[in-house]
């Protein structure tokens, strides 16, 4: 494949798709802030802080420097954490004008105003810009194990959704396309909240029936929420709704629910951050969605006992009870 990709975020998922696009066969480059980081992946080829196990492929090239990645080509699939997705764009824009195409794979939020991603993209480059989300269960190891996994990618551009899909499909990695941005989006920032919840109750033992409830009713807030700010609810049943909700509150696989966990079993929220030692979108997601939810008076019980928890001090058990102790309803 004669093509050319270059990959922001140096973490276990952009290092992961970094390999992917290399494996077939595109010219790659994979960035990361840290430069000592970066120095030692050049040098032992591979990733052995975020991923360690896959060699890189001999046409993937990494770097630290945003003026490289501007020189080297213009379609750029960012996957660094939330909290640095508008600082990177910015820090990029300086080098890379005008032309970009953009994909990301961050699952959250704009850490600044609580914004969708595609909003900073729009804000930073131009409405017209082509932009498209990776989104769906995919946790990186597995994927860069070569497990079969299936994912969305989602963009108004149904031809930037279509380049995308070739530069990462393979036997091992379906990519089905979606128009639906807005959907994907909020499926894949809210999940992690849902996770956080889950990984809650698991660790307070409080059971198998518990941890459906919570996935369902989970996912009728993000269905809620997300068609409240323009996705379709068909969405939120595909592989970037239901599909990563139930991943991440499932399996101990995912940051976000190994926090919950913790948190249940009585760890501290800093002990518990440093233990995990990676990103955990969900915590900043919490508070971004309970917002979101206030601000466009969408009922998220689940998200707010959540928020509570995280921010407020509240005893996980206490979230619980003020959950169970709701009024009786009307299943919708
Ligand atoms: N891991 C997974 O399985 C999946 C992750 N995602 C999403 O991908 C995104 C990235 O997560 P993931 O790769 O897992 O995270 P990791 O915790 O594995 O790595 C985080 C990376 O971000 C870098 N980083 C931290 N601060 C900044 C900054 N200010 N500017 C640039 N880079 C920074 C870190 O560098 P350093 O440590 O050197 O500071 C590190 O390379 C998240 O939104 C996550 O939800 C989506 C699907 C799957
Ligand atoms: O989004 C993910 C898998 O699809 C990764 O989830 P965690 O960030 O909770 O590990």
């Amino acid at each position: 494949m004669n093509k050319k990709i270059a990959v922001l975020g140096a973490g276990s998922w952009g290092t992961t798709l970094a390999i992917l696009a290399a494996r077939n066969g595109c010219r790659t480059l994979l960035w990361g802030h840290n430069r000592e980081h970066m120095a030692s992946l050049a040098q032992d080829r591979e990733n052995k802080r975020y991923l360690p196990g896959p060699v890189f492929p001999e046409n993937l090239s990494v770097t630290s420097d945003l003026a490289e990645v501007a020189g080297f080509c213009n379609l750029i699939l960012v996957s660094v954490p939330s909290h640095a997705f508008k600082d990177t764009l910015l820090k990029l824009k300086a080098y890379l004008p005008d032309g970009i195409q953009i994909a990301w794979a961050t699952k959250g939020f704009n850490s600044d105003n609580g914004s969708l991603l595609h909003k900073v993209v729009a804000d930073i480059f131009s409405e017209q810009t082509p932009a498209a989300l990776l989104s769906g269960p995919s946790f990186a190891a597995e994927v860069a194990a070569d497990l079969p996994t299936a994912i969305t990618i989602a963009s108004p551009q149904p031809d930037f959704a279509a380049l995308l899909a070739d530069i990462l499909h393979s036997e091992r990695f379906r990519t089905y396309t979606n128009s639906d941005l807005i959907g994907v989006e909020v499926g894949g920032a809210v999940k992690n909240v849902m996770a956080i919840a889950a990984g809650i109750a698991d660790g307070l033992g409080l059971g198998a029936n518990t941890r459906a409830a919570l996935i369902t009713r989970g996912l009728n807030e993000i269905i809620r929420l997300g068609v409240k700010l323009g996705g379709k609810q068909e969405t939120f049943m595909g592989l970037a709704g239901l599909g990563d909700l139930i991943l991440t509150c499932t399996d101990n696989q995912s940051r976000n629910r190994r926090f919950g966990l913790a948190l249940g079993q009585g760890k501290d929220r800093a002990e518990a951050i440093q233990e995990i030692g990676q990103e955990i979108e969900g915590i900043s997601a919490a508070k971004e969605t309970f917002l979101l939810a206030k601000k466009h008076g969408v009922d998220m019980p689940i998200t707010e006992q959540t928020y509570k928890v995280l921010y407020e001090g509240l005893a996980p058990l206490e979230a619980v009870q003020n959950l169970l102790a709701r009024e009786q309803k009307a299943e919708s």
